[in-house]
């Protein structure tokens, strides 16, 4: 059996990406990689969209090699030219072990301690729990979402501070979690007590995976996960989460605020140090409860009046 694969590199115009990745899923029988188009919005390359694309197909290493590398090569340089833009590079071929190529950046995700009792457990370690602790299981998948994000981790801190010294030790509800990608705060609020969680992204496939992890941490029956539009949600909810961007996060203020209920809080996250000033005037009616920072990133939680 093949245990190492050959990754097919090739550069072409943005508007060639999907004409080059359906030949490749279907020449090779795999997924297909685009460099340049992270669903992770926290990437620099995906402010700055490149023209240029890095399309990377995954090869059997064996005697089929070279008859694809032909196939591909001959592909790019009969269709290519109908793609403005297009100048022939040829394909680029690089081994690669299987086992790093599917799991190595598993090897850096452990179990993690945030806050007081949160714990975030990758569906394949072990972990020993000790009494108070509540375990979110994750495999966030394309998502994004590991928990270990400094972004993500000051959410879930500043969820737990609501929880445990606000509220009683339960996450008033119900709680609205935009940009849910993987579902971690979805999951985090429902084991801080949160009777119902609306959770959304504009991305199916962190809808799809939030839903496997909804399951896996036995709470899908209180978060409703979907692709709906902020905008369109109904109802107004005492804690709104919602880990995006400084710019999204802005554009999105005033649907934002009129779903925050009265004496409601808001966290805000993803937000680069430097743009705190232009985040808060963009929910000048809201009051600044706390400002946690970590690495480059802030966290805003922000209060409505009664
Ligand atoms: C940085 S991830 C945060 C994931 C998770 N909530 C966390 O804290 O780890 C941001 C997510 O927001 C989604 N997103 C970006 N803009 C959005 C919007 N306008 N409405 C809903 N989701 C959005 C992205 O698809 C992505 O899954």
């Amino acid at each position: 059996m093949t245990t190492d694969w050959a990754e097919i590199a090739c550069d072409v115009p943005a508007e060639m990406v999907d004409t080059l990745a359906d030949f490749l899923v279907e020449l090779t029988g795999n997924g297909v990689g685009i460099d340049n188009m992270h669903l992770d919005t926290f990437s620099l390359d995906s402010l700055e969209d490149s023209s240029i694309k890095t399309v990377k197909g995954y090869l059997p290493l064996d005697d089929s090699l070279e008859d694809m590398r032909i196939k591909v090569e001959q592909f790019l340089a009969t269709r290519g030219p109908e793609f403005e833009g297009y100048v022939y590079k040829p394909p680029v071929v690089t081994v690669i072990k299987n086992e790093d190529w599917a799991n190595n950046w598993k090897v850096h995700f452990k179990p993690v301690r945030i806050g007081r009792r949160l714990v975030i457990k990758p569906t394949w370690e072990e972990y020993q729990e000790v009494a108070g602790d509540l375990v979110i299981q994750i495999d966030p998948g394309m998502a994004f979402g590991t928990g270990a994000h400094p972004t993500t981790k000051m959410c879930l801190e500043s969820m737990e501070r609501i929880a445990l010294d606000h509220c009683g030790g339960v996450l008033p509800s119900p709680v609205l979690d935009v940009g849910t990608g993987s579902g971690v705060l979805s999951i985090a609020a429902a084991l801080l007590g949160a009777g119902a969680i609306t959770a959304v992204d504009i991305d199916p496939e962190a809808v799809r995976v939030t839903q496997e992890n909804l399951e896996l941490n036995g709470v899908a029956d209180r978060v409703a996960a979907s692709t709906t539009d902020l905008g369109k949600l109904p109802g107004s909810y005492p804690v709104v989460v919602a880990n995006i961007l400084a710019e999204e996060l802005v554009r999105l203020s005033d649907q934002l605020i009129s779903r925050v209920a009265p004496s409601g809080w808001l966290i805000l996250s993803g937000i680069l140090t430097e743009k705190e000033e232009f985040v808060l005037a963009g929910f000048p009616s809201l009051t600044l409860v706390e400002n946690p920072r970590e690495a480059e990133w802030s966290c805003l939680t922000l209060r409505k009046s009664q």
